[in-house]
């Protein structure tokens, strides 16, 4: 008997908007599937590759670049061949795209691999309920990839009123007529939906799925449009990433084996400049009591440390991964490096340089692995000690209804 096809799913969706969170809902919520991941890191510290560790059937990570500008596709070749291979038993592969990835390029490449054991199965979109509007008005490119998702999900309802997330919401139908748009709140969606049937609309249309056909014919009309001055962000072809969104992005990388001063951390969070979008990895502070690994995340506006012990055999440091547009990236290193605790024991000695820190801390994240899943709800999660949330962070200065440990 032949064998079924794998169906190879792509999670894509801006910076910061909730891949890596649904990613670890799917896996933690599809009892029995069992799931390869391909994950794609921008940076070159792989900081999604690691959040997922350990939950995943299987998993293989491209760091430092987006994949979609990957000249030579050999390598996400080797890496669907490995995941595909019987001995796996995987049912499914998500490739999470870097949140700077033209997913029509990532397609293209899945389409054009000759693995006779994997099929495409479908592009999800995630969409930040709270940044859409604006990220949509810097990169109009956007809209051009929910108009081609066969999923989109409006995440972070939770982060929105709602009146904000009907409005978005009948944007993404708009842009998107043909293809289901799920509100939800840290990724939690029915696996089902991207794993078993494929999800229809209200008419009996079936979901579409881009066909080569459909992506040459995109491609010539970008082309055309563009001109002849314009440049061609086609893949594949000695491709240097001119036209794709992450052409106007920079990444730095900042690693410490020295604890960080919690206060000029703050300083320069507080103050970071309003390119620089997306913040991911953890921090190592040295203050007495608060030596645990701080998961820190930031999404333009929004901030967040996500404490929890070390893991056994963990060296306690920081890794951080900082992506932003028309950003000095030198300057942002060197603010960094400043952060970094000056005399032993510095931090020890002063415990109140934390509270700033702590106006930010959750003690969950949804979403993370070992955070079950509950879908539905929209509501926000237990935050630091029995307080609920301690604020939302108003980017830089003073976050609304900051509260104190
Ligand atoms: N309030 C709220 N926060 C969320 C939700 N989904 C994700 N987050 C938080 O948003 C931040 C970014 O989430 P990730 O899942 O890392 O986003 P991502 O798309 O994988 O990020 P990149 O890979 O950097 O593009 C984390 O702090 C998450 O906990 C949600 O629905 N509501």
């Amino acid at each position: 008997m032949a064998r079924r096809q794998i169906p190879v799913v792509v999670l894509a969706g801006f910076l910061g908007s909730g891949k890596t969170t649904l990613l670890n809902h799917l896996l933690s919520s599809s009892d029995g599937t069992r799931v390869g991941a391909i994950v794609n890191d921008f940076g070159r510290i792989e900081i999604d590759a690691m959040a997922l560790a350990g939950q995943v059937d299987s998993m293989v990570s491209l760091g430092n670049g987006c994949l979609c500008c990957a000249v030579d596709t050999s390598e996400l070749d080797g890496f669907l061949e490995r995941l595909a291979r019987p001995g796996a038993g995987i049912d499914v592969i998500v490739i999470e795209a870097s949140g700077l990835a033209e997913p029509q390029e990532l397609i293209r490449m899945i389409l054009a691999s000759d693995n006779e054991h994997i099929v495409y199965g479908g592009l999800v979109e995630v969409v930040d309920a709270a940044e859409f509007a604006r990220t949509r008005t810097a990169h109009p490119e956007l809209d051009r990839h929910v108009g081609i998702a066969d999923l989109v999900v409006l995440n972070k309802a939770d982060r929105v009123d709602e009146a904000g997330l009907r409005a978005t919401l009948e944007t993404l139908e708009r842009l998107a007529p043909r293809a289901p748009v799920i509100p939800a709140a840290h990724g939690r969606i029915d696996a089902g939906l991207l794993f078993d049937e494929r999800p229809r609309g209200e008419d009996t249309e079936p979901v579409r799925q881009l066909s080569f056909e459909d992506l040459y014919r995109e491609a010539n009309r970008e082309r055309a449009a563009r001109g002849p001055a314009g440049r061609d962000g086609g893949c594949g072809d000695g491709c240097d990433g001119g036209g794709h969104l992450h052409s106007a992005y920079d990444s730095v990388e900042f690693t410490s084996g020295t604890p960080l001063d919690p206060r000029r951390l703050m300083a320069f969070l507080d103050g970071r400049p309003d390119g620089l979008y997306r913040i991911k990895g953890w921090v190592h502070f040295g203050a007495d009591g608060h030596r645990e690994k701080f998961t820190l995340h930031a999404v333009g506006d929004f901030l967040r440390f996500y404490p929890s012990p070390w893991a056994r055999g963990e060296t306690p440091d920081t890794q951080l991964v900082l992506i932003g547009a028309g950003i000095d990236a030198g300057a942002v290193r060197k603010e960094l490096e400043a952060c970094r605790e000056t005399e032993p024991g510095e931090g020890a000695a002063d415990e109140t340089g934390m509270w700033g820190v702590l106006r930010y801390v959750q003690r969950e994240q949804p979403g993370a692995p070992g955070e079950p899943g509950r879908p539905g709800e929209y509501g926000e999660p237990g935050a630091y000690g029995e307080q609920g949330a301690y604020g939302e962070a108003g980017g830089p200065g003073e976050p609304e209804d900051a509260e104190y440990a």
